[in-house]
């Protein structure tokens, strides 16, 4: 079952929890207000219900709660940074901040994070270069997850690649995995007992594992022994257009763990804690181009005309980040959505850290 929770109390429960945990004040404020964000827009995969998996990260040491990112190499306009397995959130926001720092002194910023832990959505960070005036790139590698074309073996992540641009009346946010769907996608329709669309995920390369009931299937997306994967952006075979989700994939790859030297996505296994995702965070100033103002007006005025096309099926055509600013402004006066599942699993953690968490679902 889902219910609406009031978004502030919740962020609240956020911070009282990452303040247990031993992160500062304002480190916790900035992580709370980074997972509710996510709720806020709409996307559930990947907010509050992924407190767990950070839970069990931070307990078993794979996020290190003391450890902080540090600048390894560094250009005008680039930078590695090693992030010494501190939290994925934190990395994320240092090292956009740097990028947005070197686009506003050099008109272009390009940062790649090694040794990171999972950052949640790459558009969270993708945006901050936007809420700047800027143009924003992010994406990471993960856990391989997804099936290249014509094998039998996951051995790339979900990888996302965020771009935002800003436009009227709303930012242009296109933040997406490069498989059909995230693995945290799977784990909301486990939770909720929803079968998946069949062509999500497959084993042995091309077989549909769509039942939540599958429930062995569905663990083995976890081992990367098993035979099944997360099927590319375009589906599971080259008919369809697999081959291109999965040449994105690896793209991410590149300017994530390659440029950066650390681990791909095949060395990436929950269970080792010497290892760690990568992330890219690139910002654009529009000015290097020409008249900002001119650029912004004239890209909006293309989405507008996207907008204004016909639709065949009576649901309005929109643009990416529309559906997201929709959700952002109903969550905020209606309250995010959580399931009960979720709910158990944060108010256990908050229990265990001694904190009173009956003020903020109530
Ligand atoms: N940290 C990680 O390892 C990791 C890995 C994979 C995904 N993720 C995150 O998971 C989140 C969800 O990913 P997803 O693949 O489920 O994305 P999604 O399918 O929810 O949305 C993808 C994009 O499509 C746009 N969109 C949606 N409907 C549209 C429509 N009708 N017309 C035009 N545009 C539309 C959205 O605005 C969004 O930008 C992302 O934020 C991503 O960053 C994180
Ligand atoms: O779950 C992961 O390891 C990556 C990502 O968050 C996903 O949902 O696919």
């Amino acid at each position: 079952m889902v219910k609406r929770y009031n978004s502030k109390k919740i962020e609240q429960l956020i911070y009282n929890i990452y303040k247990g945990y031993g992160f500062t004040e304002e480190e916790s404020q900035e992580v709370a207000h980074m997972l509710i964000y996510t709720d806020l827009i709409g996307i559930e995969s990947h907010g509050v219900q992924r407190m767990i998996m950070y839970d069990d990260f931070i307990r078993n040491g794979k996020i290190r709660v003391h450890n902080r990112p540090e600048v390894v190499k560094e250009t005008d306009v680039s930078a590695v940074v090693d992030a010494h397995f501190g939290l994925g959130q934190l990395n994320g926001i240092y090292s956009m901040r740097l990028a947005i720092e070197k686009a506003k002194q050099h008109g272009i910023g390009i940062v790649t994070t090694r040794n990171s832990g999972h950052y949640g959505i790459a558009g969270y960070y993708a945006n901050m270069a936007a809420e700047e005036g800027l143009i924003g790139l992010s994406s990471c590698n993960s856990r391989s997850a997804m099936l290249p074309t014509h094998a039998t073996k996951a051995l790339v992540g979900t990888n996302p690649i965020a771009f935002a641009m800003p436009a009227n009346p709303n930012t242009f946010i296109f933040d997406a995995a490069t498989t059909t769907v995230p693995q945290g996608k799977i784990e909301v329709y486990r939770k909720l007992g929803k079968d998946m669309p069949a062509l999500w995920v497959a084993k042995d390369g091309e077989t549909p594992v769509n039942s939540h009931n599958d429930t062995k299937d569905l663990d083995a997306l976890r081992d990367l022994d098993s035979n099944v994967g997360l099927a590319p952006l375009g589906g599971v075979t080259e008919d369809t257009g697999s081959h291109k989700g999965f040449g994105l994939g690896v793209i991410v790859e590149v300017f994530t763990a390659i440029l950066s030297m650390g681990n791909t996505s095949n060395e990436i296994t929950p269970d080792d804690l010497s290892v760690g995702p990568c992330q890219s965070f690139v910002a654009i100033d529009p000015s290097i181009f020409g008249d900002k103002d001119a650029i912004i007006a004239k890209f909006s005025a293309y989405l507008q005309a996207i907008r204004d096309l016909p639709s065949v099926s009576g649901k309005p055509v929109i643009v990416a980040g529309d559906k997201e600013a929709a959700a952002y402004q109903d969550r905020s006066a209606n309250g995010i959505e959580i399931d009960d599942k979720t709910l158990a699993e944060v108010t256990g953690i908050a229990k265990r850290l001694g904190i009173d968490y009956a003020q903020y679902v109530d």
